[in-house]
């Protein structure tokens, strides 16, 4: 029987095959590393007395703790201050290569590296962090890892873990207008659910995923955690080899040959069998916007918050009524009709050059609606910044009555300066809509960059067609 990508990918570094359902041992090409998740096991390292097994094979940025602002003055937050240094100290000692704050290819852990050329079909990706998936729209098998596990690649460059299940997820057709990638991951999420892909790697495949840029794809992939799943992949094609083409770490001249050559045998067997299907219709998808405290509480656009009762399952209809209170909605309120006080447009979900060529295009000769008090739009690496500015969508941006900073997480989690206060309701291109995830006591509404972008023309949540 033949072999889905995944499959491949997983034999292709298997080390040493468990006995009797024990773990494989997995070789891991690439591990990525921010300030949170590294400190412990660079200590760990240290006293063990252990070095780097591949320190080339380790890359490191600042990003989570990061100030948008001011970026040239001392951090404003001692912890966030400590983290970063930390992580520059370590770095120095184990010679890990770094991208620091400040940095010309500072940015997001999942957009610097991509940007670089460092994320290649084929790969085993692994980072200290949950949206490492991001990295499978390449055809890598990219996850994340708990620090303990971030220490053993580290030390061994390899992972004992057991294989994954295979769930594909079809969505063929062609996408209505104004559908994007982020869209179509939300109504991915609120099918299977935030459990739905639990243990699995799902492949995302047909002609809607094949016409998507890798802008859009790293989008899609980035949100596979969300629906449970370990990792999320997309088969290479000449969408990718393009993106590729002359990065910095890409292989080049006759090595570039060579891995084309390998990287169009990354496809899962017309015979091969996954475990799990899901299938969506291209066509039957709109705007999608979360209402409530995790990102499988959404709906499209047209629709209304949806009432407790609504939920046959105990479980989720409890989890409505608490994400109702949470948020203050009314149960049959159109979503269109929800005011928003902040919209942020970033993160490494959508905070790529694509993402901010849409906003901008909607933003292009508007304000922003009296209602509304920021809109901050954050860039997911310096790169991406730089090329915005070369393309003038920071004087869009400016015009238009946004902030324009520097590259970082940002807004999408509470975790630097860039915070709402309790109560403040934000329309947010990035991943996660848990209570308190921006700011405590903060209200999330997850959507894509048009969505976002047209509800700061209006001040209630609406799609450029309502403009
Ligand atoms: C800080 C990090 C461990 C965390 C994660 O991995 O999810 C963060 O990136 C997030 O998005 O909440
Ligand atoms: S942008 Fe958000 S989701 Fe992405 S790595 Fe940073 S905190 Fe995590």
């Amino acid at each position: 029987m033949g072999m889905t990508l995944a499959e491949k990918v997983w034999a292709d570094h298997l080390v040493r095959k468990g006995d009797d359902g024990a773990p494989d041992l997995l070789y891991i090409d690439l591990m990525l590393m921010h300030e949170v998740t590294s400190p412990q096991a660079f200590e760990g390292l240290r006293l063990a007395g252990r070095t780097p097994r591949h320190v080339d094979q380790l890359i490191a940025t600042e990003d989570h703790n990061t100030p948008t602002v001011d970026i040239d003055r001392p951090n404003p937050d001692e912890t966030s201050a400590t983290q970063l240094t930390t992580l520059e100290k370590n770095c120095k000692e184990f010679g890990v290569r770094l991208h620091p704050l400040g940095d010309a290819d500072q940015g997001i852990v999942h957009a610097f590296a991509p940007m670089l050329g460092l994320t290649q079909p084929g790969m085993t990706i692994v980072c200290g962090d949950s949206h490492t998936s991001t990295h499978g729209a390449f055809g890598a098998l990219a996850f994340g890892i708990g620090t303990s596990e971030v220490e053993h690649v580290m030390a061994t460059q390899t992972l004992s873990l057991k294989p994954f299940k295979t769930m594909a997820i079809n969505i063929d057709g062609d996408l209505p207008a104004d559908v994007s990638a982020k869209d179509i991951i939300l109504a991915i999420i609120a099918k299977i659910g935030t459990g739905g892909g639990q243990g699995y790697v799902l492949e995302y495949r047909g002609k809607a995923i094949e016409n998507l840029s890798m802008d859009a794809r790293m989008t899609i992939c980035n949100m596979s955690i969300e629906a449970g799943a370990r990792a999320g992949m997309i088969a290479p094609d000449e969408t990718t080899f393009a993106y590729l083409k002359d990065r910095p770490h890409a292989p080049k001249g006759e090595l570039w040959d060579q891995a084309v050559e390998y990287w169009k045998t990354l496809k899962t067997d017309d015979d091969a069998q996954f475990d799990a299907e899901v299938t969506l219709r291209a066509e039957d998808l709109e705007p999608f916007v979360t209402w409530g405290t995790n990102p499988g509480q959404g709906v499209p656009i047209s629709g209304s918050v949806p009432a407790p009762e609504d939920f046959a399952d105990a479980t989720e209809r409890a989890a409505a009524e608490r994400a109702l209170d949470y948020m203050g909605l009314e149960a049959g309120t159109p979503i269109r009709d929800i005011p928003v006080d902040t919209v942020f447009i970033g993160s490494c979900t959508n905070g790529r050059i694509e993402d901010l060529r849409i906003a901008a295009e909607i933003m292009k000769g508007h304000k922003k609606a009296d209602s509304i008090h920021r809109v901050l739009v954050v860039p997911a690496s310096s790169r991406i910044r730089l090329q915005a500015e070369e393309e003038g969508l920071d004087q869009i941006f400016k015009g238009f009555g946004a902030e324009w900073r520097n590259a970082g997480c940002s807004m999408c989690l509470g975790m630097n300066p860039d915070k709402l206060v309790v109560g403040e309701r934000s329309i947010s291109t990035s991943n996660r809509n848990f209570e308190g995830r921006q700011g405590k006591g903060s209200r999330t509404h997850l959507a894509s960059p048009a969505v976002a972008a047209a509800t700061a023309i209006r001040g209630t949540i609406s799609t450029p067609a309502d403009l």
